[in-house]
């Protein structure tokens, strides 16, 4: 659990970056913090793992003020990645990746299956990867090191700044994928920033808006959609051009019975909730049947069957209401 009660950082000309910020962040949880440019949230995070001191109020970790800890201690405990990929050019993925385990001395053999472990867990083959020089990856690969390093010395908090915002889409999603994946399996902490309030709704189990230093929301995806608290917040959500989910028309077409629990078909596409209903569309009319997932439970499969009965229904209720 990391806490901040009545958290400032000023700096030397004491105008507040933070203001009394009261925040608790719970274990195991994906926690999303999202707000224009300069509202705060690089300094928040960085304030987490002491790279940033704050001026007034009090962070715990696991009921710790992080003062009383070791340096080494609170950073060997919190994983850190970057937005810009920050691998040592000159040394391998494999020694990449076990920098921290070398700091905390672990044995060759622990070190070498932890890298098998953990290229594997992000889809990359250990064999042809561990050896390669970092220039040897594309961006996305590079990315994917960058965030099991994170994990390598099985901290058990990770806190990421922006760090697929350099990627394309594809490789972005991919990442996202993953990154969720991986957080279920080995229930971390993440406390992940971002621009992005797509990657944010995707991604986080609760989502902090700032703005100016101060939390103006804070909420699960859904609350924040559906109940606002303020015009900052719907602006925020607005100024997006946030794509209509797919959400509220999977509801609708499970809650009419316009869906099959059972297992979807391999070659089946996968949804998530939240992909646009554009994505949802263009999927049914080019497959049969698609896979739908909430994160990454799979709940079920939807066919274009069910769709096209679902919107003749419909047709049909909007026709007898005109007569
Ligand atoms: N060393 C510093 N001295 C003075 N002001 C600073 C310093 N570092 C950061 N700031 C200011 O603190 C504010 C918050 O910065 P921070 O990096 O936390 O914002 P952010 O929300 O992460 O922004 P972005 O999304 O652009 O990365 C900014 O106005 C920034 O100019």
């Amino acid at each position: 659990m990391i806490q901040f009660e009545n958290v400032t950082k000023e700096y030397d000309n004491g105008q507040p970056i933070i203001s009394n910020l009261n925040l608790t962040i719970q274990e195991g949880e994906f926690f999303v913090l999202i707000g224009p440019s300069g509202c705060g949230k690089t300094t928040t995070l960085k304030m987490m793992n002491r790279l940033i001191p704050h001026t007034a109020g009090t962070i715990k970790i696991h009921g710790q003020e992080i003062h009383t800890y070791h340096l080494n201690e609170l950073r060997w405990n919190i994983g850190y990645v970057l937005q810009q990929i920050a691998l040592f050019p000159n040394m391998t993925v494999e020694e990449n990746i076990t920098v921290v385990p070398e700091m905390q001395k672990w044995s060759k053999d622990k070190m070498a299956n932890r890298v098998t472990e953990l290229l594997n867990s992000v889809g990359l083959d250990a064999e042809s990867y561990r050896h390669r020089k970092p220039q040897a990856l594309s961006g996305g690969e590079q990315q994917r090191i960058g965030v099991i390093r994170a994990l390598a010395a099985n901290p058990d908090i990770i806190l990421m700044d922006e760090p697929f915002s350099a990627l394309d889409p594809i490789s972005r999603k991919k990442l996202q994928q993953d990154v969720l994946r991986l957080q279920k399996e080995v229930k971390k902490t993440i406390v992940f920033v971002t621009h992005d309030i797509q990657e944010a709704l995707y991604l986080g189990d609760r989502i902090a808006i700032m703005r100016q230093g101060k939390i103006e929301q804070l909420g699960t995806p859904k609350e924040i959609c559906n109940q606002p608290k303020n015009d900052f917040v719907k602006e925020f959500l607005g100024s997006e051009n946030l794509p209509v989910t797919a959400q509220p028309m999977v509801t609708l077409l499970i809650e009419q019975g316009y869906f099959d629990a059972s297992e979807a078909l391999r070659t089946a596409p996968q949804l998530y909730l939240g992909d646009s209903l554009n994505e949802l569309i263009h999927l049914l009319a080019v497959h049969n049947q698609v896979a739908i997932y909430d994160k990454e439970c799979y709940l079920g499969l939807i066919t274009s069957k069910h769709y096209l009965s679902y919107l003749a229904k419909e047709l049909e209720k909007e026709g007898s209401a005109h007569e």
